[in-house]
């Protein structure tokens, strides 16, 4: 009888103490919880900010954010895309915002919308947009990024030409290392791993240094509804589009990495992959630049606004797209591996 006391006094102790020890950790969680984030409720439009904590964030106050953005207008628009309207904010000297307007679907998906906007939320890279925050009304949903004041690559490489002498050889090789860095820390640091599923200029950011941003990350992802970090949803921009995309419909990092090798061509040759006169001839850039390539004759695919860039540099660059763009995915090297080679182009020279 009396072991059977101990027994039972033992027991007790042992479940108390694990149902403590669990109150205790969700405690933890919940406060590690609140101070990633700091919810405010908009009373005046029935909307709710989320502002994910860092130090931008820190000193933006969340009635002075709103305010702004009831007074958002068309002449605050900076860019529109596939998936909405984006419009420039500035708060003070030091702080400006993009927000990206999403109109808003359907109630199951956008459950998972703030869970994926969380986790996208925790990704923090210097050549990746950073997402400050969202917020969400009954119409629609909002997300908040950083601004990079120099606008899209695409905007740059095929908008004025005044515009573009500012991409002579040493810029564009670092926008490529840039672009590289920020899909190979999606692709292999980020767990789980990022596939981007949407890569091309228009999605590379340039920031004050010119220094390559991408964004529209986990975007594609966001969008479908029953997502997974793999998809079997065709997404993406044709001309950036890896052929075995079109056969299976599944987003692979190595899909990536042709869509990156398709952005390479576009720095070296300041072509864009749809062009008109491409289409007419009845040819591609890709298939275009590998004949040239083939032929030892790199030299008339070379942007013509690339005046005395040192050939072999541009060379070797030419061989790192064409091995991203083998029509076979287990043939192309992964994010990491490009990364490498190019960072190898300047240490060689
Ligand atoms: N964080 C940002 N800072 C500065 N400008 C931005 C930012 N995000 C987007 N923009 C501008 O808005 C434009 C539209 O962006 P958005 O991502 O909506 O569309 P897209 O990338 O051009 O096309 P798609 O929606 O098909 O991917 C960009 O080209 C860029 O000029």
């Amino acid at each position: 009888m009396g072991n059977a006391r101990v027994l039972a006094f033992y027991i007790t102790v042992c479940v108390v103490a694990f149902v403590i020890s669990k109150i205790v950790i969700a405690v933890l969680l919940y406060r590690r919880w609140r101070r990633k984030q700091m919810v405010v409720r908009d009373s005046f439009c029935g909307g709710e900010l989320v502002m994910f904590r860092s130090p931008t964030m820190k000193s933006l106050n969340p009635d002075t954010f709103l305010k702004k953005l009831m007074k958002l207008s068309n002449k605050d628009i900076i860019g529109s895309g596939g998936y909405g309207t984006v419009y420039g904010m500035t708060i003070d000297d030091t702080t400006a915002l993009a927000l990206k307007r999403i109109n808003r679907g359907s109630a199951e998906r956008d459950k998972g919308f703030e869970r994926e906007l969380e986790a996208m939320g925790d990704i923090k890279h210097r050549n990746i947009v950073t997402l400050h925050g969202y917020y969400t009304a009954p119409h629609y949903n909002l997300l908040i990024y950083e601004l990079i004041p120099n606008g899209s690559l695409a905007a740059v490489l095929h908008g004025k030409p005044m515009d573009k002498k500012v991409l002579n050889w040493p810029s564009r090789y670092k926008i490529a290392v840039g672009m590289a860095r920020g899909i190979s820390y999606l692709h292999h640091d980020c767990i789980p791993h990022i596939i981007h599923r949407d890569i091309k200029s228009s999605n590379i950011l340039l920031d004050k240094d010119m220094e390559a941003r991408v964004s529209d990350f986990g975007l594609a992802t966001l969008m479908e509804p029953n997502k997974t970090h793999v998809s079997t949803l065709i997404a993406g921009t044709f001309g950036y589009l890896a052929p075995e995309y079109f056969d299976t419909g599944k987003a692979t990092a190595k899909g990536d990495v042709y869509s990156f090798g398709v952005v390479l061509l576009e720095l070296l040759t300041g072509k864009k992959p749809t062009d008109e006169a491409f289409i007419e001839e009845g040819t591609k850039l890709v298939t275009w630049v590998k004949s040239v390539v083939e032929d030892k004759r790199e030299e008339i695919a070379v942007d013509s606004s690339l005046e005395d860039c040192p050939a072999n540099e541009v060379n070797h660059v030419f061989n790192i797209a064409l091995m991203c763009l083998e029509p076979d995915p287990s043939k192309r090297p992964t994010m990491a591996q490009v990364l490498n080679m190019l960072e190898q182009i300047k240490s060689e020279s």
